[in-house]
Parts: structure tokens; C-alpha cells; sequence
């Protein structure tokens, strides 16, 4: 199968993840949301570490995309950074290995053995880019999607509140690699929003699996009136 035909087109990829210092971390939390999730119609989870990817491949019958969220020495690399997470997440299950692919640190040449590495090991790699310029540079380095994911977390990227709909209208006019939107997509409205701008999935997370931000927006809301 071509990686590119691994998510039905147009379907939702529900992010479950919970950081050590979220509530919602340990255990086989991540696996029920991810059956949750499929059971209401999810096309693919992804997730962090590869304890969650190994729980949830158990649990659902769907394609993971699978990455390692790590602190570097010296670095604001966190989405997995080294060949030793590469190999973890492939051996774990994941169908699709998530890489950081910003030209943070002039680290590109080591993302293309990352790329290498997965496609070796037969898994798909997503390229997590925050601007129009990595979207073009991840398409060169042969990765198989393309995620709007780290537009805002990059110091030099556009900083909003919602998600980066121009960024993803523009990446989908410029590149041939599927394009997946991803970050602060927290309504339907949005994510039908981001079919329209050309994306082929949508990624939702925190407004789905993070309960603790869920409730802070409503808490956020009701404040205004107290
Ligand atoms: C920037 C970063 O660390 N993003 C992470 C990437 O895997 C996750 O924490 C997000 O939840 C995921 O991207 C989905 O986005 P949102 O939760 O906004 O729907």
C-alpha cells in the first residue's frame, strides 16, 4: 500500500496525548480515549511515547502515527529527535513516525537520515512544520505528509490563538505531498474549514482529549460574567 492511501481522505486523526505533568498521563488512559475516538468515527490517532503507541495499537484497528516528545541538551527540538525514538516508535507499531522537520539548529541533514531510518523500517513519516518554507523543504526531503502541527511553536512562525489557516491554504497551493492540518483546531467549524483550505485529514487534539483545557475555556468564558 502507498503510505499516501494509510487515512481514508478526509477523515479525522484524533491526537491522545497526556504529557507527565497532565493529569491524564499513565496507564491505559490514552488507549480507551483512542477507543473512544474510533468508535465515533476517528480514521487515525496519534500519539506520544512508546508506551501509549503499543497500548493503542492493541486497542484500535486504525493507522497510529507515533512520536517521542523530547527535552534535547541545549536545544528546543522536541518532536522526535534522534534515530534511538525513530526505531522505538516503528518497533512500538506506529505506522507513521512524526518528525520534527523545522530548520531549527540547521539540524536538516540529520532529519533526512531520520526520514531514511523510517522509511527503511516501512513506516510513513510526517513532516511537523511551522512555516510555508519547511512545508517546501520536508516535501524535498521525501516525506510522505506534511503537518501544519508546529505553526506557533516556533519563535519565527505566525503566533495566533486559532489555527493557521493561511499557512495551510498556502502549503496545500505549493506542495504535492498530502497536507494534514494540525493545532488549535478546536471546532467542527474549523475542521471543516481546514478540508476547504485543501488539507487531506485533520488532526484534533486538546479539544477532544485534554479535559483540563476544555474546562479552562469554559472557565475562562463564564469568568467574564461573574
Ligand atoms: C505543539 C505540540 O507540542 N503539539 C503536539 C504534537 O503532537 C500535541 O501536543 C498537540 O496536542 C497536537 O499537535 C494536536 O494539536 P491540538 O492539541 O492543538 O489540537
Amino acid at each position: 500500500m502507498n503510505h499516501r492511501d494509510l487515512f481514508p481522505l478526509h477523515g479525522l486523526i484524533v491526537s491522545c496525548q497526556a504529557l507527565e505533568h497532565e493529569p491524564l498521563h499513565g496507564g491505559d488512559t490514552m488507549a480507551k480515549m483512542a477507543r473512544a475516538a474510533v468508535q465515533s468515527g476517528a480514521i487515525g490517532i496519534r500519539t506520544n511515547g512508546v508506551l501509549d503507541i503499543l497500548l493503542i495499537k492493541k486497542e484500535v484497528n486504525v493507522p497510529v502515527i507515533g512520536l517521542i516528545k523530547r527535552d534535547m541538551p541545549g536545544s528546543s527540538v522536541f518532536i522526535t529527535p534522534t534515530l534511538d525514538e525513530v526505531k522505538a516508535i516503528v518497533l512500538a507499531g506506529a505506522d507513521v513516525v512524526a518528525l520534527d522537520v523545522t530548520d531549527r539548529e540547521g539540524r536538516l541533514d540529520a532529519v533526512k537520515s531520520l526520514i531514511t531510518c523510517a522509511h527503511e523500517l516501512g513506516a510513513a513519516v510526517m513532516a511537523d512544520i511551522s512555516t510555508l518554507e519547511e512545508g517546501i523543504t520536508a516535501e524535498a526531503l521525501g516525506v510522505d505528509f506534511i503537518g501544519t502541527t508546529l505553526s506557533g511553536y516556533t519563535p519565527y512562525s505566525t503566533q495566533q490563538e486559532g489555527p493557521d489557516f493561511e499557512l495551510l491554504q498556502k502549503l496545500c497551493a505549493r506542495v504535492r505531498v498530502p497536507v494534514i492540518a494540525e493545532g488549535r483546531i478546536w471546532t467542527p467549524e474549523e475542521a471543516v474549514k481546514a478540508l476547504a483550505c485543501g488539507a487531506v485529514n485533520v488532526v484534533v487534539g486538546s479539544a477532544i482529549t485534554r479535559p483540563q483545557l476544555i474546562t479552562e475555556r469554559y472557565v475562562r468564558a463564564l469568568r467574564q460574567w461573574m
